[in-house]
């Protein structure tokens, strides 16, 4: 049954959302329980068609980021973690039927990619929520691990986000509902990040922070770049902005963070945003890095994950 619940800001009180002791994922939407269906499109799932609870009623972790070839490679890499039988190779992507989005199931891990952007994670979030709620999940973390341009920190830094926030350093996430802008909190779960950044005290030579993420709609001009198809500004102006940024607390930008918090956050998932930087915006714009080095940045959250979910699983100890 799905929650019929007034659309609040207002994260999930524990009250609101657990049951004997179990926290549940909601959905805030009254229209859903008179549905006879739900077809989850973009993921090429639903109601009638699959049997969302026996597939996915034991996830416990949901794991997302941008590149579809980068959530197969962390499922690959949490089935080898895991110590799952077989090698891993033939893991099948469950929205297969698909090109929107892969997605691919690791035990209690979910890994789920979500595009570029805003709009595409939004998408992605709402399919995804409704099928954690139809598969009655409970106790759900969920962590978008990403890669990012840094502010003042060294390329490959790991930036674990305490805050989301706008091109304006707000902490809000705004969006259009018919013609009303509605606002909405990007705070996320800062245990979760603590938790997080504890774990990546045990790894050697992993340099990682905590701070605010800036989240954009563009990675040419609305991140302030000199190098897209149109630039209005001056690179004065751009380093002003930036320098502004580092003041208010940002070290890193992407484009998916607030939707991703507040959405999360609404719905009463504990969420994480982790994304390595792939270079400090205050010295350039391009980035240039050697393809390995690349491929060896954009592990290390996945690293930091793996080791999380390890020890939140208890399985620490045994595999060191
Ligand atoms: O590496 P991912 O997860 O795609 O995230 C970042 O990279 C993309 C831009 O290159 C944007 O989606 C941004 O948020
Ligand atoms: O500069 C960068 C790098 C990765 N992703 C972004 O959104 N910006």
């Amino acid at each position: 049954m799905a929650s019929i619940l007034p659309v609040s800001n207002k994260p999930m009180g524990s009250d609101q959302n657990t049951y004997v002791g179990k926290s549940f994922v909601h959905v805030k939407n009254p229209y859903l329980d008179a549905m006879d269906e739900d077809i989850l499109y973009h993921l090429d799932l639903g109601t009638k068609t699959h049997n969302l609870p026996a597939m996915f009623g034991d996830v416990k972790f949901v794991c997302v980021g941008g590149s579809p070839n980068r959530m197969k490679a962390f499922a690959l890499f949490m089935h080898q973690e895991l110590r799952l039988p077989g090698s891993g190779e033939d893991i099948e992507d469950i929205c297969a039927g698909t090109d929107r989005y892969c997605m691919y199931k690791v035990g209690p891990v979910l890994s789920i990619s979500h595009g570029m952007g805003i709009p595409s994670m939004s998408i992605m979030l709402h399919e995804l929520i409704k099928l954690l709620h139809h598969a009655q999940c409970c106790d759900v973390t969920i962590i978008r691990m990403g890669t990012s341009g840094g502010i003042g920190v060294a390329p490959g830094s790991v930036v674990i986000t305490d805050t989301a926030v706008d091109s304006f350093f707000k902490p809000r996430f705004e969006q259009v509902i018919l013609d009303n802008i509605v606002t909405r909190s990007t705070e996320l779960d800062k245990e979760l990040a603590e938790e997080l950044f504890n774990c990546s005290r045990e790894i050697p030579n992993f340099p990682t922070l905590i701070g605010h993420t800036m989240c954009t709609y563009d990675f040419y001009e609305g991140q302030g770049r000199l190098d897209g198809a149109l630039c209005s500004f001056s690179r004065e102006k751009k380093v002003d902005y930036l320098k502004r940024a580092y003041i208010a607390g940002v070290r890193n930008i992407e484009m998916e963070s607030t939707v991703f918090a507040a959405m999360c956050r609404l719905c009463g998932l504990k969420a994480a945003v982790v994304c390595v930087t792939l270079l400090d915006r205050l010295e350039c714009d391009q980035i240039n890095l050697p393809h390995d080095i690349l491929v060896e940045y954009q592990q290390r959250p996945q690293l930091l994950i793996s080791n999380f979910i390890k020890q939140r699983l208890g399985l620490c100890d045994q595999m060191s």
